[in-house]
């Protein structure tokens, strides 16, 4: 369990979150939906320990972990791509591996290239990629040092569909073993992982939609 004791946030005179108390399952796959600008990317980058609650704590299977376990049990993969782009995907791969003290092996790297799609371009350089090609090699960096939990905002923005299911399988495949929390805008993805929805703020809009399709949500 993740749990969230009074954990309060603000920017400059701006509060996103007041004291917010909220258990997260380890087990499976959480998701976070809400409008633009609600909070979703601040909750998740406390989680991952990348920005500080002002206030409350952060609790994972009832202890406050130090920032290098952090480090070492979380891996963030960021909305925006986070790759070298004048370098290869094997470059990339290599690279942020020679950051980490231990990372998943080359056959489980070309594993998630080949389920994937991309095992062709491992040898092209980033900027000549497709956005959704870059943001799969995003995933796979994310998942180089094997993190407990996987934490990614809105993987799928922008890519085709196909490639959102093949993101998508991984992540249903991930989510056996390691805790996966994402946020998405996209109503199948909604639809598709409903292990355990959070809904932040209090538009009535997504809790009546989630209402009409019984999908069943917990409220923050
Ligand atoms: N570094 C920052 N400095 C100042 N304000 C910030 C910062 N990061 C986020 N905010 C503000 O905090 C609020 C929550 O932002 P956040 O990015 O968490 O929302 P979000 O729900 O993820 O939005 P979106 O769906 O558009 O990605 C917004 O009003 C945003 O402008």
């Amino acid at each position: 369990m993740i749990t969230l004791q009074n954990v309060t946030k603000h920017y400059r005179k701006k509060a996103v979150y007041e004291k917010c108390s909220l258990e997260i399952p380890t087990a499976g796959m959480t998701l976070f939906i809400g409008q633009n600008g609600i909070g979703k990317s601040t909750l998740l980058k406390m989680i991952a320990g990348i920005e500080k609650p002002d206030a409350g704590t952060i609790l994972y299977d009832g202890v406050q972990w130090s920032a290098n376990e952090r480090k070492k049990r979380i891996g963030y993969v960021p909305q925006e791509i986070a790759l070298w782009e004048h370098m290869t995907v094997d470059e990339n791969l290599a690279f942020f591996k020679g950051l980490l003290k231990e990372t998943i092996d080359d056959e489980l790297i070309a594993y998630y290239l080949k389920k994937l799609s991309i095992e062709q371009e491992r040898k092209t350089v980033v900027k000549k990629l497709s956005g959704g090609t870059q943001r799969k090699v995003n995933l796979i960096i994310g998942l180089l040092a094997k993190p407990t939990i996987l934490i990614l905002d809105e993987p799928t923005v922008g890519i085709d569909l196909k490639s959102r299911t093949e993101i998508q399988h991984v992540l249903h495949e991930l989510s056996a073993t390691c805790t996966v929390l994402l946020t998405t805008h996209l109503l199948d993805e909604i639809e598709a992982f409903t292990d355990n929805i959070v809904l932040i703020g209090e538009d009535t809009f997504y809790r009546d939609m989630l209402e009409e399709k019984n999908i069943a949500y917990t409220k923050l």
